[in-house]
């Protein structure tokens, strides 16, 4: 490979497009003469569309072939929306930067109504994400919630054609795709904890490829990276997979790391939630400590409900 290319494997959605350029532009822009070649991929994820993820055997879909493209020397780098990572890297690889955090709430979006609140009774809302189904089904038990998948773009095309009064997206993908304005309000945490990793774009590559490591280190962001890694340990604690509720956000606020996250019954019929407040760099011990806590109070049944009675330790 020529010395002053760097290659990024990626998905073909909008959105994995946008994070690619992205990535793309910060590189070149850091490194004079550095040219980023993109490899577009289709991913099994992509290809399975109308299934809800939590059945089809969950995000790793996605990654898989990026992943592929890494091991065998095709890409140097693949470019992910941190939420949608899985716990483990295969051997040789690993997520060796996190860059800036964007907006990491949800939105509620809709063209008729401006707020969770002002839906009327029994309103049919849209979204696959048991997380957010868990949530709005506790706020708002009235409400029908209908699975909703696809692309942003193919999720407000569903809403557009009156499939559903209201539909929850993140803010980033819709900030990212220039579609912010379809945004009637974004959710506060406390009624929408985001997901493990939400707005933040994270970048995988070879372990021992010390060329590319170089190159990223200008990208990473320090303190989206501390958050991240409590809210991905409290994630690996648990090892929740995309078939439970799981709710975890960090925030470092005057220097304290804020920790908070939730688990939930997929039927909303039960939610434990926890927080922690601790320093910086406890962020891994933090995110574990705030999973033992969840465990004690109900998580533990409620995972080892879902896997078929074979609970965390
Ligand atoms: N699950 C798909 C996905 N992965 C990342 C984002 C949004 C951007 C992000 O969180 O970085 C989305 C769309 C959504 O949830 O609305």
């Amino acid at each position: 490979m020529l010395d002053n290319v760097l290659r990024i494997a990626t998905r073909q959605s909008p959105l994995a497009l946008w994070q690619a350029h992205y990535v793309k532009q910060r590189l070149e822009a850091c490194h004079a003469g550095l040219r980023v070649e993109l490899v577009p991929m289709v991913t099994r994820g992509d290809v399975i569309l109308d299934t809800p993820l939590a059945k089809v055997g969950g995000k790793g879909l996605f990654v898989k072939e990026l992943e592929l493209a890494l091991l065998e020397d095709r890409a140097d780098i693949a470019v992910h929306s941190m939420k949608d990572v899985p716990v483990d890297f295969p051997e040789g690889l690993g997520l060796i930067t996190i860059c800036e955090r964007e907006d990491p709430r949800d939105a509620f979006v809709s063209n008729h109504y401006d707020s969770l609140a002002a839906l009327p009774q029994g309103s049919v809302v849209g979204t696959s994400s048991l997380r957010r189904q868990c949530q709005l089904a506790e706020c708002r038990p009235d409400l029908i919630i209908r699975s909703l998948r696809g692309n942003v773009g193919t999720r407000l095309s569903k809403l557009d054609n009156g499939e559903y009064d209201a539909i929850i997206l993140a803010v980033a993908g819709l900030k990212r795709l220039g579609l912010e304005s379809r945004i009637r309000v974004a959710l506060s945490p406390e009624q929408s904890l985001p997901a493990v990793g939400q707005g933040a774009v994270g970048i995988e590559c070879r372990l021992d490829d010390t060329r590319t490591h170089a190159l990223l280190a200008p990208l990473n962001h320090a303190e989206t990276a501390i958050r991240v890694q409590a809210e991905r340990a409290m994630n690996m604690r648990l090892e929740g997979g995309c078939q439970v509720p799981i709710g975890s956000y960090a925030e470092l606020i005057d220097g304290e790391l804020w920790l908070r996250a939730l688990v939930g019954a997929p039927d909303g019929s039960q939610m434990v939630r926890g927080e922690r407040r601790g320093k910086p760099q406890d962020a891994e011990l933090l995110g574990v400590s705030l999973a033992e806590e969840l465990l004690n109070n109900g998580a533990r049944e409620i995972l080892a409900d879902v896997y078929n009675g074979e609970p965390p330790a």
